[in-house]
């Protein structure tokens, strides 16, 4: 399989290139060259199946020409043998068409760990092989840096810097990737917010010097091979829902577009998904895009739900790509424009072809405790907050037909936002045995100025001492 770039000016490569690169050099983002379909034998075939069995079939056309299947089995298998649920990701029905999809089963408790504990192992994999380093660098509101860091500490490979906003995250999430010690991982706290991070991170890709003298990876979502990581979930979940013999619906709690966009490409495979529901905490642009075409970035504002903080969600340029008929010379205008202006102009028709297909409702804070209140109360699951705005959203948003199942992407363990919870429900969740004393280790961070230069700086320190 050969991928793109969105933007049209960077060289195709394989998977290992892609996962190897994170960005392409034209600052586009990496899309397969042409969607592989399962015909419905094949998604019945799957049924039943362990979900390492599934997640190593479903990548696999992904990552052709560079890894075999009994390869990808092999990673599939230590990436999900430690999940603490048998079932890696077990479906809880909420209510007679709703049932919430625990992508909180890893070990730091978000659904970043599905796809982050396998890319450690296909890092791994590539860097062994190669004989090279790399220096990871990552943003995140919250959940992608503890995941990331889980999945690379210690690892001989590979150093790595993560990006996060001073201040804007849960206690449990910083300490989640502050107290972790290995001598390869560096926890940067920016002041800012996450865009300032997502665009730091990017603007060192940017910087082609600098970008191949650390030989520069990423984990975020804008590496392709974390969406891939992510689309094995929603066919388990549809396969036991009764996919492909039925459709199902997903509603999925967005900030990058990363996860929803993961369902989008299940989709795009034949799974049969019927809409994509999208929610958001008051950081709404992108339910006002799919309702009234109006991608207009506004400050980013704090919420119970700090990993949604975002405003400029990198994956939509995916989306768009393919909106604009894999025009990447008009991807590049329309991001340019964005860029420049603040409001992304996509034309009607492209809108309206996305708006038939997504829906998106955005929940302030105020509804999101009510919301972690009736759902508890109704069923005494407690949603996170993140997860509360997808209950919300999938109950306002379903397809018409009550006999299309609604699966909830639960994306985070409620015990990451105990502040919320007590507010919510009144008691705070507990964490679980491995991270008991959380709140009592010691932390290691540094905190730095919204400077390029300064960070890059200490990136570059940082990625010295460890090589030595
Ligand atoms: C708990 C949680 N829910 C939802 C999201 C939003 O997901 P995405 O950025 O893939 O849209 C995040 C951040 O990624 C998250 O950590
Ligand atoms: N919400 C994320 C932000 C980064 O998203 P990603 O999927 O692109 O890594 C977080 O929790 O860090």
């Amino acid at each position: 399989m050969r991928y793109v770039s969105t933007r049209g000016e960077a060289p195709a490569r394989d998977f290992e290139g892609v996962l190897l690169a994170g960005l392409a050099e034209d600052g586009g983002l990496f899309m397969p060259e042409s969607w592989p379909e399962f015909p419905a034998a094949e998604w019945r075939a799957l049924r039943g199946l362990p979900y390492a069995e599934i997640a190593a079939r479903v990548v696999a056309p992904f990552a052709e020409g560079c890894l075999t299947l009994a390869e990808l089995r092999g990673m599939t298998a230590a990436a999900y043998g430690g999940f603490s649920h048998a079932a890696v990701v077990p479906l809880v029905q909420l209510d007679a068409r709703t049932h919430a999809l625990e992508l909180f089963h890893g070990p730091t408790l978000a659904f970043k760990d599905l796809a982050m504990q396998l890319l450690g192992q296909l890092f791994d994999h590539a860097l062994e092989r190669r004989g090279e380093r790399v220096t990871i660098v990552g943003a995140t509101s919250g959940d992608t840096g503890s995941a990331a860091i889980e999945a690379c500490r210690d690892r001989r490979n590979i150093d790595i810097a993560i990006l996060h906003p001073l201040g804007r995250t849960s206690e449990v999430q910083r300490r989640q990737m502050t107290t972790v010690l290995s001598a390869n991982v560096h926890n940067i706290a920016v002041e800012g917010d996450f865009d300032t991070c997502q665009d730091m991170v990017k603007a060192m890709f940017a910087d082609t010097a600098f970008r191949s003298e650390m030989k520069l990876s990423a984990v975020n979502s804008i590496n392709w091979a974390r969406v891939a990581a992510q689309i094995p979930y929603y066919v388990a979940a549809a396969l036991a829902l009764g996919a492909p013999d039925r459709p199902v619906a997903v509603s999925v709690p967005t900030g990058n577009f990363g996860n929803v966009l993961a369902a989008w490409a299940a989709r795009r495979m034949g799974l049969p998904i019927e809409r994509l529901i999208i929610s958001a905490n008051r950081n709404d642009i992108l339910p006002r895009f799919f309702t009234a075409n109006d991608m207009t970035a506004r400050a980013v504002e704090p919420s119970l739900s700090p990993s949604m903080d975002i405003q400029v969600s990198s994956n939509f340029e995916r989306l768009l790509f393919e909106l604009l008929g894999r025009d990447a010379g008009a991807t590049a205008r329309t991001m340019r424009a964005f860029r420049d202006t603040g409001r992304m102009p996509v034309p009607d028709a492209a809108w309206r072809e996305a708006a038939g297909l997504f829906r998106g409702v955005a929940l302030d804070d105020e509804g999101t405790l009510r919301e972690m209140r009736r759902v508890h109360a109704a069923t005494s699951w407690l949603p996170d907050p993140h997860t509360a705005t997808a209950t919300y959203a999938a109950a306002h948003l379903a397809p018409e037909d009550p006999a299309i199942p609604v699966i909830v992407a639960a994306t985070a363990h409620p015990a990451k936002f105990p502040d919320a919870a007590e507010r919510a429900v009144g008691f705070r969740p507990a964490l679980p045995p491995h991270l008991a004393d959380l709140m009592r280790r010691e932390e290691r961070l540094e905190v730095m100025p919204n400077d390029l230069e300064a960070v890059e700086a200490a990136v570059r320190r940082h990625a010295r001492r460890n090589a030595n």
